[in-house]
């Protein structure tokens, strides 16, 4: 078995990447289609070995000085690809004890060949985790993508021995515990029972869950194995069910640079209107105008709520809004909008004429909390799409929750479903917060194939436009260093900027396309941002909004 030939190209490190670059994702059923497709291509067994050769390597690469590995062996494929990268690390003069949850007789036809290698190259088979120094490893080869309901007890004691060993640990394919669509622990399981590795090697295909709820956590580094299947380190686009934006295999901690066009001026950058900070909360108003600002927009208006809300920055433009009729100070019919940060209850007596009024709308916030108590709102909301009017979706999970007359915890067990839905009833874009912010868009009507003469003509009066529903994309920037008051807000303008920038430079682009990359370009230098941020003190919302780099396309 060892002189079988090495698969290429060897497993590759995901790292956060500050170009935006996208990388696809892929749900169960896809996987598993990849999976019969390649297993039908190859020799018998080959897919296994190749995964457990893959697991091997990166075992060899994060704990290079262990001498005892503990693999953790589940009843299915995953348990299989275990015991196969058991037996490479053996044959490399490891000592490997394997705990194998199953009966040899009784695994699937991949998984005995592979416990049939495990035993020739000389593994160990052990009841229960052996003991283990700091350099040692253990593998979590419990469950993969085939995880259909909390772990059993038998599972759960390797679990928990796995959440106290004192070495590292390396999930195959996913974390046992963790769903691999929605990043949420397996029904009925909690944290508890769910292994949280250092490391993990994902195979075949990258899985959503890794990246958004709580597979940040659980999954440690993400490492990533085609098995063969695929000519580059990413896994196959064209099957792709979402994205991943921030992430690439290659590290590049920089940001490009590209300097404006010299023969540029202010009115080249678009400008940003932000209403909000109603008494109370005046700051959200001013950390949205600042970020905006920051973000390069031309002109920054701020809309505040509150009589008295003082001047944060020199740059922005304040504007009293004591009534709807004071809207008329704004340039709401050219600019680009954000409201609701800081909106307080009043914001709700304003969205209707910004419904009206704005042709680039981000909702934010009190915003939110407004349209989902009010299915007037809602109505006015859902009709801007069919005027050319397009709105970006800013919620926090509960904020999403409210709107979807749902639980947080039930947005959060599935958030880009919660996204999706949300997108597609209000006929928004939505960004759906949190570790792992998902963007997500309604159905796109295709334009009708252009007909030049005749029965092509007829033909095309007929045809009905085919709706297509962009993916939805898993943000790997950002991380809980903006679970700070006020980053919301940081981002709602962000966004503004980002959308009024976009606008500017491509006033005939789609609309819906241009909103779409707004929003993904503004969570993308928000997370980017609190990513560098490597000082020991508290990113603030001001400073987060004073640091964030100028948006370049
Ligand atoms: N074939 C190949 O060449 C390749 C395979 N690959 C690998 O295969 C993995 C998928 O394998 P899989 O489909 O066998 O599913 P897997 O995740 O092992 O679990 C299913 C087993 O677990 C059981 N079970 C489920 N939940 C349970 C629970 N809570 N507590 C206890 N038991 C539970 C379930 O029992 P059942 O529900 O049937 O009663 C069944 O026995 C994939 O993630 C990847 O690692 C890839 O590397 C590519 C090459
Ligand atoms: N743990 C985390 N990991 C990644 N991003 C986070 C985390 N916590 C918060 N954020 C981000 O910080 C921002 C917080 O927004 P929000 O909840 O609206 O806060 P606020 O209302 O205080 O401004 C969002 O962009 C969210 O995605
Ligand atoms: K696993």
């Amino acid at each position: 078995m060892t002189g079988t030939p090495l698969p290429s190209p060897p497993p590759a490190r995901l790292h956060l990447s500050a170009h935006g670059h996208t990388l696809p994702l892929h749900d169960i059923a896809t996987t598993r289609g990849v999976e019969q497709h390649h297993m039908a291509l190859l020799p018998a067994h080959a897919l296994m070995q190749r995964a457990g050769l893959a697991v091997a390597r990166v075992a060899l690469a994060v704990a290079p000085h262990a001498q005892t590995i503990w693999i953790a062996c589940g009843p299915g494929n995953n348990g299989g690809d275990g015991l196969q990268a058991g037996a490479w690390l053996q044959a490399q003069g490891k000592q490997v004890l394997a705990t194998l949850l199953q009966q040899p007789e009784a695994l699937p036809a991949d998984a005995r060949a592979a416990y049939a290698d495990a035993v020739a190259a000389g593994v160990s088979f052990v009841d229960r985790a052996p003991p283990l120094l700091a350099h040692d490893l253990c593998i979590d080869a419990l469950l993969g993508i085939g995880a259909s309901r909390a772990p059993s007890a038998a599972m759960q004691a390797c679990i928990t021995a796995m959440q106290q060993v004192p070495c590292q640990t390396l999930a195959v394919d996913i974390p046992t515990g963790l769903h691999a669509e929605t990043g949420h622990w397996l029904e009925g399981a909690s944290a508890a029972q769910c292994v949280h590795a250092n490391h993990t090697v994902t195979l075949l295909t990258l899985k959503p869950g890794l990246f958004t709820a709580h597979g940040r956590d659980a999954s440690g580094q993400v490492w990533f194995d085609g098995l063969g299947t695929t000519a580059s380190p990413a896994p196959d686009a064209a099957s792709a069910t979402a994205w991943l934006q921030g992430a690439d295999f290659k590290a590049v901690p920089r940001l490009p640079e590209s300097p404006p066009a010299y023969a540029s001026h202010k009115g080249s950058f678009g400008d940003v209107c932000i209403v909000g900070g109603a008494p109370g909360m005046t700051g959200a108003a001013w950390l949205a105008g600042s970020a905006a600002l920051h973000v390069g927009a031309g002109r920054v208006y701020v809309g505040h709520l509150a009589a008295d809300a003082g001047n944060a920055w020199a740059e922005l433009m304040p504007r009293a809004l004591p009534d709807v009729a004071a809207l008329e100070h704004l340039p709401l019919t050219s600019a680009t909008t954000a409201c609701g940060c800081g909106g307080g209850t009043v914001i709700a007596d304003f969205l209707p004429a910004l419904l009206d009024q704005c042709p680039r709308l981000v909702i934010d916030a009190d915003g939110l909390n407004a349209v989902a108590a009010d299915a007037g709102l809602q109505a006015l909301l859902r009709k801007r799409a069919s005027r050319q009017q397009w709105t970006i979706l800013t919620p926090h999970p509960l904020e999403a929750a409210r709107l979807l007359g749902l639980g947080a915890q039930e947005v959060q067990t599935d958030r880009m479903t919660a996204a999706a839905a949300l997108a597609t009833q209000f006929q928004c874009m939505v960004v759906l917060k949190g570790s792992g912010s998902v963007c997500a868009a309604p159905a796109l009507h295709t334009e009708p194939a252009p007909a030049s003469s005749g029965c092509f003509m007829a033909l095309a009066e007929q045809y009905e436009p085919e709706p297509v529903t962009p993916l939805p994309t898993v943000h790997y920037s950002g991380n809980a260093r903006l679970a700070t008051a006020g980053t919301g807000d940081v981002l709602a303008g962000c966004m503004a900027a980002c959308w009024a920038q976009a606008h500017q430079a491509n006033p005939g682009a789609s609309g819906m396309e241009t909103a779409l990359h707004a929003a993904n370009a503004a969570v993308q230098l928000h997370g980017h941002t609190a990513n560098i941020w490597n000082y020991g003190t508290t990113l603030t919302a001001s400073v987060l909004a004073a640091l964030l780099p100028r948006y370049s396309g």
